[in-house]
């Protein structure tokens, strides 16, 4: 059996039960065959593969808070310290009923790529829990974020492990963590990212992880003689990736005709009018229906959809799995000559494979949404020199960023003759670097 087949059967063994682990491990190691089968010899005696899909440290804890009504609820808490080869643990917090340790870890293991990919010192981790904040009031979210910083506050710092946002925390959320980290080891430091303009936050966090997506989407598209100028474009999701992945693909000439939420989806033949979003999404947090309504151009629509509508470019920017293999096989059959993900493994493995047999472009998540947690790592200099740059500045290093990106995985699969593979280009070039850092720092 070779290394890498032995080392997936491993990690499904000794980690049951973890679907999403094993797919993003599979995932990563099928492409990396090819580099793991010309070192294969030195990488098995140094057990470098089981040393990277093995967390350094993963947390696991209680959180307990207390509702409206004085009722005590218990929630569990996730911080997985996945990889610090090349810089401290980086990555998000989830806030989601449907968390558990294996959508941690698949999560962590794959910032390990995108932190690298980013050409900036962070590690891989992520982190999260099963506490739903739909329909919770503010002093209930409150209530949940600083039990949850109690405990997690002791395993991280400025230095060592710097969370961030997710589906589920924005910046209400990181600012109570915020605070009660503050409070608790008495550090005023950039300790999470994501944060308010007012204490310490950095200009284009919001909009990044959106952006980036569409900056690496335009340089992929003009460097296979397309455009976004005019395209059709239909994106899942109707967050913080979804709405800035929109405004930014109408900036560049594109229409953006869809968004969802867990509930339902819009088809909006007119364009979708990101400030009405932004109003129902960001400001009331409301469902969809509401736009639909105070929008006449829009229908709405129950349940899962978006990839029915016929379009150039696809943009999925809600969860795991939500494009699978029929949804694929809907917009090859419709046209589509692009996708890329702008949330994290959106698609699965049977359906990138068949769009990439059917010859549309496609930017893995882990390249084409890494905007965001590269602006965090901006926003963490800015706070270590206690200096804030412009929107400007910051937009332009992300755009530089994200093009540079797109490169580094296009040559990666030139190198290894696999041309036009994006996913394999990504997993080499993120992989390359982190490797070289753990050898250099010995069997740790
Ligand atoms: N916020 C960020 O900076 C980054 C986020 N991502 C990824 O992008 C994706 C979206 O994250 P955000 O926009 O930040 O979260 P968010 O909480 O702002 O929005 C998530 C959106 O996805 C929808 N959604 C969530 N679970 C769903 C489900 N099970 N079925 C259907 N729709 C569902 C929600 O209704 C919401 O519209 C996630 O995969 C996240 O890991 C990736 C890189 C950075
Ligand atoms: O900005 C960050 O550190 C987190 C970003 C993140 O969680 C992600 O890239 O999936």
């Amino acid at each position: 059996m070779s290394y890498v087949d032995q080392v997936i059967e491993e990690v499904i063994a000794k980690n049951p039960a973890e679907p999403e682990f094993h797919q993003a491990v599979r995932e990563v190691l099928e492409s990396l065959r090819v580099v793991v089968e010309a070192n294969e010899e030195q990488y098995k005696k140094d057990a470098l593969l089981e040393r990277l899909v093995n967390p350094e440290r993963q947390f696991k804890f209680r959180v307990p808070w207390v509702d409206d009504n004085g009722q005590v609820h218990v929630n569990t808490g996730y911080r997985v310290q996945f990889n610090s080869a090349i810089g401290p643990y980086k990555g998000g917090l989830r806030l989601h009923p449907s968390v558990n340790l294996g959508i941690i870890k698949f999560l962590g293991f794959e910032q390990i790529f995108k932190n690298s990919l980013t050409g900036l010192p962070i590690g891989g981790g992520k982190g999260g829990s099963d506490f739903d904040p739909k329909g919770k009031s503010d002093r209930e979210i409150m209530a949940f974020c600083q039990s949850f910083m109690t405990e997690l506050c002791k395993y991280i710092g400025a230095d060592t492990d710097v969370p961030a946002g997710d589906i589920g925390t924005g910046a209400r959320e990181i600012g109570y963590m915020f605070g009660q980290y503050k409070r608790i080891r008495g550090l005023y430091e950039g300790v999470l990212t994501g944060k308010g303009l007012s204490y310490g936050g950095s200009l284009v966090r919001t909009e990044a992880t959106g952006y980036g997506l569409l900056y690496l989407t335009d340089e992929m598209l003009k460097c296979n003689g397309k455009s976004l100028e005019g395209a059709t474009v239909v994106v899942s999701g109707a967050g913080n990736v979804a709405i800035y992945a929109t405004e930014k693909a109408q900036q560049l000439g594109a229409k953006v005709v869809t968004c969802s939420d867990s509930t339902g989806w819009i088809y909006d033949k007119d364009g979708i009018d990101v400030a009405l979003l932004k109003e129902v999404k960001e400001v009331k947090r409301a469902r969809l229906t509401e736009y639909a309504a105070a929008r006449p151009s829009a229908e709405y629509h129950e349940g899962k959809g978006v990839w029915t509508i016929p379009c150039d470019v696809a943009l999925p920017c809600a969860t795991q799995n939500e494009l699978d293999l029929d949804d694929a096989k809907t917009l090859v059959a419709n046209g589509c000559f692009a996708v890329a993900e702008g949330a994290n493994m959106p698609t699965t493995m049977e359906a990138t494979e068949y769009l990439q047999e059917n010859g549309v472009l496609f930017a893995p998540g882990k390249a084409a949404n890494a905007g965001g947690v590269a602006t965090s790592a901006l926003e963490m200099s800015q706070n270590s020199e206690r200096l804030s740059w412009t929107f400007e500045e910051v937009d332009s290093k992300l755009k530089n960023i994200m093009v540079n990106i797109f490169h580094n995985l296009d040559d990666a699969a030139k190198r290894y003759g696999m041309e036009g593979n994006y996913v394999a280009g990504a997993n080499i070039a993120g992989f390359e670097k982190v490797v070289d850092a753990m050898n250099a720092q010995g069997i740790v």
